[in-house]
């Protein structure tokens, strides 16, 4: 059995930079077409001039012959520029901005502390129909983990969209139930992006048995019901749900230690274990609307032309691949993988 989709597009990916960069990207240009590159470096991606040089770098690290487009985004920060945003964006450098509450995530101290501080900004990207990409997690101490996203939806992000409607926000890697229905019940300039893993693990599999760091993401994996709901969206054909499989790898020096890392490292076999998935659900015939289609109808690009192969055939993968930094574990299922990609 096989069947052919579009080539893919991954929407939230971590490529990381220096010594692991060149390790990382031709793990993402296998697949997939184009990515949104996310700009939680060190430091990170603020302006234009970081995005272009950013840009350089990735490209210079391809495997000869890919063919392979990083979709660049800038970090908001409560010092950005709405003049010189709109700039970067008339450019073309830029695909969408990304916001992160500050201490969110990986890499997030530059976020935005105060919405407020940046509500010219956010107002500006609305009038250019420029794309906010948004961590959606509360980073109140007194919030439970595990409901970050919910009350971030709830206190955060609805408000937002209350304020300024015209405003296009992809909610990233969503996570629960609660995600998954705030974005169905939203008419318009709304999407959100959802990871392979998310679909794949429940808390269980991170807990039960022994702490397993390799499945240490934020958002934190929550409990099955969630999984169920993340399934049956991705799997729905709704436009508004579409693959960013936020592969964001650490060496395994760094998650595999008294207080790890969070990053699960998924971009070498997403395409596999989504076909998997979808086969598991019986909507394989829904498979390329997540991965190639729907992802780029939200960002107003056309889907790629050329096409790739899945094959229902044993697929053999690496436990780690090794690059500059030091190993990185890929994600592993916890179950042997039926599919493979035709090379
Ligand atoms: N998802 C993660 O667990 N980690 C990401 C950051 C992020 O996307 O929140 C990273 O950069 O490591
Ligand atoms: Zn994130
Ligand atoms: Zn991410």
């Amino acid at each position: 059995m096989h069947i052919t989709l579009r080539r893919p597009d991954d929407w939230h990916l971590h490529l990381r930079d220096g010594a692991m960069l060149q390790g990382i990207v031709p793990e993402s240009a296998r697949d997939f077409a184009r990515a949104i590159i996310m700009p939680n470096l060190v430091p990170p991606v603020v302006t234009g001039a970081d995005a272009a040089a950013y840009r350089d770098r990735i490209v210079a690290a391809l495997p000869p012959g890919a063919d392979f487009t990083p979709l660049m985004t800038l970090y908001l920060t409560e010092g950005t520029d709405p003049d010189d945003l709109a700039e970067t964006a008339r450019s073309g450098m830029i695909t969408a901005v990304k916001l992160y509450p500050a201490g969110a995530t990986t890499n997030s101290d530059s976020g935005v502390r105060d919405i407020e501080k940046v509500m010219p900004v956010l107002e500006r990207m609305a009038e250019v129909g420029l794309p906010l990409c948004v961590h959606g997690e509360v980073t109140d101490p007194e919030v439970d983990i595990f409901d970050r996203e919910a009350v971030f939806l709830e206190t955060v992000l609805d408000p937002l969209r209350a304020r300024l409607p015209e405003l296009k926000v992809t909610l990233e890697h969503v996570t629960t139930s609660d995600g998954v229905d705030y974005v169905r019940g939203a008419d318009t300039n709304l999407a959100c992006t959802i990871t392979t893993h998310h679909l794949i693990i429940d808390r269980n599999h991170m807990l039960v048995g022994g702490i397993r760091p390799h499945y240490y993401c934020l958002p934190i994996v929550k409990r099955a019901a969630h999984r169920t709901a993340l399934r049956q969206a991705a799997t729905s054909g709704d436009a508004r749900f579409f693959l960013g499989t936020d592969s964001a790898p650490h060496v395994d020096a760094a998650k595999e230690t008294g207080c790890g890392c969070a990053g699960v490292f998924s971009a070498s076999n997403t395409m596999p274990l989504l076909a998997q998935v979808f086969e598991q659900e019986g909507a394989l015939d829904q498979l390329e609307a997540f991965t190639s289609l729907n992802g780029p109808a939200w960002y107003g690009l056309a889907p790629n032309e050329s096409q790739i192969v899945l094959e229902k055939k044993p697929g053999n993968f690496p436990a780690r691949i090794e690059t500059g930094a030091g190993p990185v574990t890929l994600f592993d299922p916890g179950f042997d993988i039926e599919w493979r990609v035709r090379r």
